[in-house]
């Protein structure tokens, strides 16, 4: 490492820096350094501290934490439900830090989708399932065609009998992706949990959304009955291509995806990958997840707890830079 760096040493590193692509330039949704501050009684509670996360188009993941760590706290700013405190927040090409009051209405229609823990909040009580359903599609049209259009919708657009038609289609062809097909003159009093929560996901893609949203989607249904409800959002990620966030705290559910984000006191602190592997000896498939911690762009990292305490690390750690590595050591200075 240079440690005096001359003058042609600095110019070639702030040339780099400016080259460098913006901080998830490629990302569908990213969140740079996000705050949400809450002020209760005087009191103020950090929600969100600076959280870095990106997520790719086409991606499927969960986002797990314990209670308190700022999970609802994001998944209501990235629904343009709540605004950060600071730090900027983009999804699907969406500035959520500087929309207007009609461009968050208009966001929340066609860009994102949610599903929410609460059956009851999903779906309006005194509507069928496929009422339901045609609502968002139906206020989509009453704001007019010709306004922007997400992929498939542009023929759903509008008054005509041919519009109508297209929504009727559109509907059937959700519910019958769900398969709830057979709930589609039901209301929601007259379905099961897990029938509700179906009819929930295809209200949420009727618009074809970028992103569908979930917070605790399966938490109010048996784990049989959750594995149904994830294998919904499954489908619709492998069919429709929608980006998927699901907030859970259902490890199998956790465990059903490629990519497990964990957050701990309002920041992103551990990823876990799962990658498909072929057992060389068997020839069997098998799944491997491997732990990640983060780093984030001021170069600092969150050591899991059970590590720092495993070798009574605290205050102050020694780093080596290796040839591959880097290691992180006990304070052997420490006299106590
Ligand atoms: N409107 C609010 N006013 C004041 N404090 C809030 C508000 N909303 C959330 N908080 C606080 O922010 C922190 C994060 O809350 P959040 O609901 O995002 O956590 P969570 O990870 O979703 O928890 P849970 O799993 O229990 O739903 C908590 O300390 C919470 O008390």
């Amino acid at each position: 490492m240079t440690t005096n760096p001359t003058l042609d040493d600095l110019t070639r590193r702030v040339t780099a820096d400016r080259d460098r692509p913006a901080f998830g330039h490629d990302a569908l949704i990213t969140c740079d350094r996000l705050v949400r501050v809450f002020t209760a009684d005087g009191v103020e509670v950090q929600a969100l501290q600076g959280l870095d996360l990106l997520v790719r188009e086409g991606e499927l993941m969960a986002l797990v934490g314990a209670s308190g760590s700022g999970k609802s706290t994001l998944m209501n700013i990235l629904a343009g439900l709540d605004v950060p405190t600071a730090g900027a927040a983009r999804v699907a090409g969406r500035d959520l830090l500087t929309m207007t009051a009609r461009d968050r209405l208009a966001y929340r229609r066609e860009v994102v989708g949610f599903v929410w823990q609460q059956t009851a909040r999903n779906l309006l009580p005194y509507l069928t399932s496929a009422q339901n359903v045609a609502l968002p599609l139906q206020l989509r049209s009453a704001k007019g065609a010709g306004e922007s259009t997400g992929k498939g919708t542009a023929r759903i657009l509008g008054r005509g009998r041919a519009a109508r038609r297209a929504r009727a289609e559109r509907v059937m062809e959700l519910l019958e992706m769900l398969q709830v097909a057979d709930c589609r003159d039901r209301r929601p009093h007259e379905m099961s949990g897990g029938q509700q929560q179906r009819v929930a996901i295809a209200v949420a893609l009727a618009n074809d959304p970028a992103v569908l949203l979930a917070d605790e989607p399966t938490g109010e249904l048996d784990s049989h009955t959750a594995e149904q409800i994830f294998a919904a959002f499954r489908t619709a990620n492998e069919r429709l291509g929608t980006t998927i966030v699901i907030v859970t705290h259902d490890q199998a559910v956790a465990n059903e995806v490629r990519r497990t984000v964990a957050i701990r006191d309002g920041r992103t602190s551990t990823e876990v990958l799962r990658r498909s592997e072929v057992d060389e000896v068997t020839g069997d498939e098998k799944v491997v997840a491997r732990e990640y911690a983060m780093l984030d762009r001021a170069g600092r990292l969150q050591l899991p707890a059970e590590y720092t305490r495993a070798l009574d690390m605290r205050d102050r750690v020694a780093l080596e830079l290796e040839p591959d590595h880097i290691a992180v050591r006990p304070d052997d200075s420490r006299t106590d």
